[in-house]
């Protein structure tokens, strides 16, 4: 289990996190999101024991993690990071990247444990190649293989498909999360984008103003977002009488008493995202049609 314990951290003068606790159970996928600047990298970076805490405490099972004040050497062997700086070596290979730590310990199977990492982020086609000449979401996806290659116990992801294209997105995001989830690694992702977190995340952890202002699974965080920051993560949403309501939960209807002007239509793939204007208040509507600018719509609250 990972337990953090109380901690707040400053650079410098400047406070950044202010008495985060929580915990986070072996082989669980926990997502801490927030705006950018909330704090989330330092919080993974604190976790990794790249910064001494200012107070508190963080513990891997038994283990107190320290930083560098207490701790020669950053960094433990239980865990392993992938940041937003990739820190591979360029004129290497990618299967030697990804396979550089890995002699000791897999001496026989050595390559087919390179073969196994280069299949989950699907690099297949560039085992062979030097680093340098990948694009950067390549190169973030050795990353991860790297992150991976000696089964850690704990990983901590920042944004880590930030630089994928969403062509291989979403297979990619599959094959990582099941294959920590299969592995029991406990994980701790970083990120902006609610995709990351709603089919893979077991808990969520938002960060607003220095503390943890929600937190919950994905599920009770969407359905009961209490402010307009969270609903905010997971889509286009309204305030209608001190409400909440995502731009689904409003609905084109023949006649209602709610009633709004079209501005403007957005194709949103599969449907429409309409942004209406009820009473002076710019509200989104979603619809399976595109409306003309200037259209009367009827709408209810479902
Ligand atoms: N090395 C540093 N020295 C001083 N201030 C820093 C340093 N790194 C980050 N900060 C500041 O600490 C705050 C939190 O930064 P952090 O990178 O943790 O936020 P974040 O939530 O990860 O942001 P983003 O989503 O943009 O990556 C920001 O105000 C940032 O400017």
């Amino acid at each position: 289990m990972l337990r953090v314990d109380n901690i707040s951290f400053s650079y410098s003068k400047i406070a950044v996190l202010e008495d985060i606790s929580f915990s986070i159970a072996q082989g669980k996928n926990l997502a801490v999101i927030g705006e950018s600047g909330s704090g989330k990298s330092t919080l993974l970076k604190l976790i990794y024991g790249e910064f001494d805490v200012d107070k508190g405490h963080i513990l891997w099972k038994d283990t107190e993690i320290l930083g560098p004040k207490f701790n020669l050497v950053v960094g433990y062997d239980f865990m392993k990071q992938v940041t937003q700086e990739f820190d591979l070596m360029p004129v290497t290979s990618v299967e030697n990247n990804i396979g550089k730590f890995l002699s000791r310990f897999y001496l026989k199977n050595r390559q087919k444990r390179i073969d196994e990492l280069i299949k989950v982020v699907e690099l297949e086609d560039f085992a062979k190649t030097k680093v340098k000449y990948l694009s950067g979401g390549q190169k973030q996806r050795v990353a991860l293989a790297r992150a991976l290659a000696k089964k850690p116990e704990m990983l901590l992801l920042d944004e880590p498909f930030s630089h994928i294209d969403n062509f291989k997105k979403q297979s990619l995001r599959r094959n990582v999360f099941n294959y920590l989830k299969k592995e029991k690694i406990t994980c701790v992702v970083a990120t902006h984008d609610k995709d990351d977190v709603l089919g893979f995340a077991d808990e969520m952890l938002v960060l607003y103003n220095k503390n943890i202002i929600s937190r919950g699974s994905p599920n009770e965080l969407y359905k009961n977002p209490k402010i307009p920051f969270v609903a905010s993560f997971f889509g286009e949403f309204n305030v209608i009488n001190g409400e909440i309501y995502y731009a689904h939960q409003l609905k084109i209807v023949e006649t209602s008493n709610l009633k709004g002007v079209v501005k403007t239509s957005y194709f949103n793939g599969a449907s429409w995202l309409l942004e209406v204007d009820y009473s002076s208040q710019l509200i989104f509507i979603e619809h399976k049609e595109h409306l003309e600018n200037g259209e009367v719509v009827s709408f209810k609250i479902s």
